[in-house]
């Protein structure tokens, strides 16, 4: 039996042993007699008699081990023009003091603190400081609209704010500060205080009660961790869901930190002193495990980057941050490397620079096309290795564990189950499916540790949206199949939840933009497939009678429409003016049948369809799209 198959079996057979081996390389105050609690299914818990502290796990062990001067942050902006590294010491020193500053506000164990930041130290430095007295941090990406802050403040009711005065993409400077203010004015739950950091692009004006971050700082004592449950909340981080109100994913503290070392090793094979970088946004769960948590809880060097993968400033930037930092292994979305790929697509950037340190790309994030994994792998001559997680499950599900046995790589699948993912394919009634056949990828309960424990105060919808479809499974949302080999294809959503650019949104969110608009009688969201994006939405609405605005202004009117409640990363463009939406008798809108003919697939049409000549205007539309 290979290492892989004996790990993967021992992990399933005796979850108990497995993980309580996994839980030796975290430092606890309290250390686990027991690993899993199951005397509540189908809410599991993991080290429910344990006691530890993610930040100290993360900076002081590491600097009382002797490696206080080893870089832990390198902070990488071409954006701004600027770098800067902190050593574990400085981090550890800095995280303390604001952590000290937010207890000077009152923040203490268990109080929310929202976290709306974009790619700079201070982000991972708040979410630490969070960590340290045990607040439950929840952080909101940048990209979102008014709204989208707005419902994930009135859900979380953080008693305090961090933010910055600004954004900075590259074609435009994005104030932060009224976003947060108009945010504010939707919700009925205040924050005591909006903590700002001052960016110079744009300084934001700061009344009642907003304070700034570097003079709290600088006057704060510095706090010492705080020893939290295991079981307790580290954040909340809301994803988007088939309805417009996002889910707010729980991680709770001690499996997270287990399942996250553990993965470092076995999925990355990255270690203490190893330079790794993830490219992605700490608004993401990517953000949220692999470039602050992970790569600290370990020891590593974590790259954080302010910038994009083409325009600040060219087609080279990633080989450029790979080669002066000399990270060994990059982890990013295959939309980046798509967007590099069409602007360079022969690579001619790589030659300007020495990536020998470099050892793999790993991928996640959306579907790894088969074209872009043979492009990087052509181009880079490392592996390219493709993972399939989720924001729920925190870490992944299915991966090639280059830290256990690596294994041939199949374009186009994950590979196999993770160590503790006891991953199974089924039916519409519930039954297995065999190896080639599609179906729902669930997983078989208890999920391991650092999975979704339930949904921020909603067990009902965690129970509701995860658990009841089949008894006993967690249901992904994605469909796919294993191969004869065992290895994993996930194949896309089955739901109304869609991947652009790698950002998982609600097409619920944006239908309910386009039907606020007063000519729009009904509507109906999809995502489509796109080259760059992988999907991008695609909206359809039908007009009250007797409106008679013009085609051109209603589009631009439903795309603002989008952009200011959904946010600029919804991406959506493209909307068709029908005559009616396909439905059932019943009135119910036919949005797979819709999702099948943007695919190309040949799917049957339901009995109960309404008006079948209804679907050859969708058919028209999606043509000349
Ligand atoms: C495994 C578990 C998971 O799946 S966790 C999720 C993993 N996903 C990711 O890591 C995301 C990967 N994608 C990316 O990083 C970006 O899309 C990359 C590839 C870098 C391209 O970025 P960009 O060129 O900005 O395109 P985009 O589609 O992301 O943006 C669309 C519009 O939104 C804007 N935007 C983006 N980020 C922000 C931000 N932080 N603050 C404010 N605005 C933002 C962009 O500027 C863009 O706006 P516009 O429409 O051009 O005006």
């Amino acid at each position: 039996m290979g290492a892989y198959s004996e790990a993967y079996q021992r992990s399933l057979a005796d979850p108990e042993a497995f993980w309580l081996a996994a839980a030796r390389s975290i430092s606890w105050t309290k250390p686990p007699e027991r690993a899993l609690d199951d005397s509540r299914p189908p809410f599991y818990r993991w080290f429910p008699d344990a006691e530890l502290n993610t930040s100290y796990n993360a900076l002081d062990r590491h600097v009382e081990a002797g490696r206080g001067s080893q870089a832990a942050l390198i902070w990488d902006s071409p954006v701004t023009g600027r770098q800067r590294t902190y050593t574990y010491e400085e981090l550890r020193d800095t995280v303390a003091r604001f952590a000290g500053a937010l207890s000077s506000l009152g923040v203490t164990k268990g109080d929310r603190v929202v976290v709306y930041l974009p790619m700079v130290p201070e982000a991972a430095i708040a979410m630490l400081a969070c960590a340290r007295i045990g607040a439950v941090h929840s952080v909101v990406f940048g990209g979102f609209a008014p709204k989208e802050l707005a419902a994930r403040i009135e859900d979380a009711k953080p008693k305090v704010i961090l933010a910055a005065s600004c954004g900075i993409e590259p074609t435009r400077v994005v104030e932060y500060k009224p976003i947060i203010d108009r945010a504010l004015e939707m919700t009925e739950h205040q924050p005591d205080h909006v903590v700002v950091l001052q960016r110079e692009q744009a300084p934001a004006e700061l009344t009642g009660r907003d304070l700034d971050w570097r003079e709290l700082a600088a006057n704060a004592t510095p706090a010492d961790p705080v020893p939290v449950a295991a079981t307790d909340p580290l954040y909340i981080l809301y994803t988007s869901g088939t309805t417009g109100k996002p889910k707010g994913v729980v991680r709770d503290t001690g499996g997270h930190a287990v399942a996250l070392a553990y993965s470092m090793d076995a999925v990355y094979d990255v270690h203490a002193g190893d330079i790794w970088w993830t490219a992605s946004d700490v608004g993401w769960v990517v953000g949220h495990s692999y470039i602050v948590y992970a790569p600290l809880l370990v020891g590593a060097t974590t790259v954080l980057y302010e910038g994009k993968p083409v325009g600040t400033p060219d087609a080279g930037a990633f080989w450029r941050v790979i080669a002066e930092h000399g990270v060994q292994a990059l982890f990013t979305a295959p939309t980046a490397l798509r967007a590099i790929k069409k602007v360079d697509p022969d690579a001619r950037e790589l030659e300007k620079y020495d990536l020998r340190a470099f050892k793999t790309l790993f991928m996640a994030g959306e579907r790894l096309d088969p074209e872009t994994y043979h492009w990087a792998h052509e181009k880079l001559g490392t592996p390219v290795v493709d993972h399939w997680w989720q924001t729920e499950t925190g870490w992944s599900i299915a991966a090639n564990l280059r830290g256990v046995e690596p294994m041939d790589v199949k374009p186009g699948s994950a590979t196999k189950p993770v160590p503790g993912w006891d991953v199974r394919i089924l039916d519409q009634a519930g039954a297995e499916l065999p190896a080639g056949r599609e179906g729902a990828i669930t997983v078989k309960l208890p999920l391991p540790p650092g999975s979704l424990p339930t949904l921020w105060g909603d067990d009902e919808r965690y129970r509701e949206s995860y658990l009841s479809r089949y008894d006993g499974f967690y249901l992904t949302g994605d469909s796919g199949y294993f191969d004869e080999d065992g290895y994993l294809f996930v194949m896309g959503r089955t739901d109304d939840v869609i991947n652009v650019a790698g950002h998982r949104l609600s097409t619920g969110s944006m239908e309910a933009a386009l039907a606020s608009h007063p000519s729009v009688a009904e509507c109906a969201v999809i995502g489509v497939a796109d080259q760059l994006k992988g999907q991008l939405p695609r909206g359809f609405v039908v007009l009250k009678a007797g409106e008679d605005i013009s085609e051109e202004r209603l589009r631009e009117e439903l795309v603002a429409l989008v952009r200011r409640d959904v946010g600029p990363v919804a991406a959506f463009r493209d909307v068709s003016i029908v005559d009616a939406l396909p439905k059932t008798r019943s009135g119910k809108i036919l949005r797979k049948t819709m999702r099948a003919i943007a695919d190309g697939r040949d799917e049957a049409v339901p009995s109960t369809i309404e008006d079948p000549s209804v679907l050859d205007a969708i058919r028209a539309a999606l043509r000349t799209s």
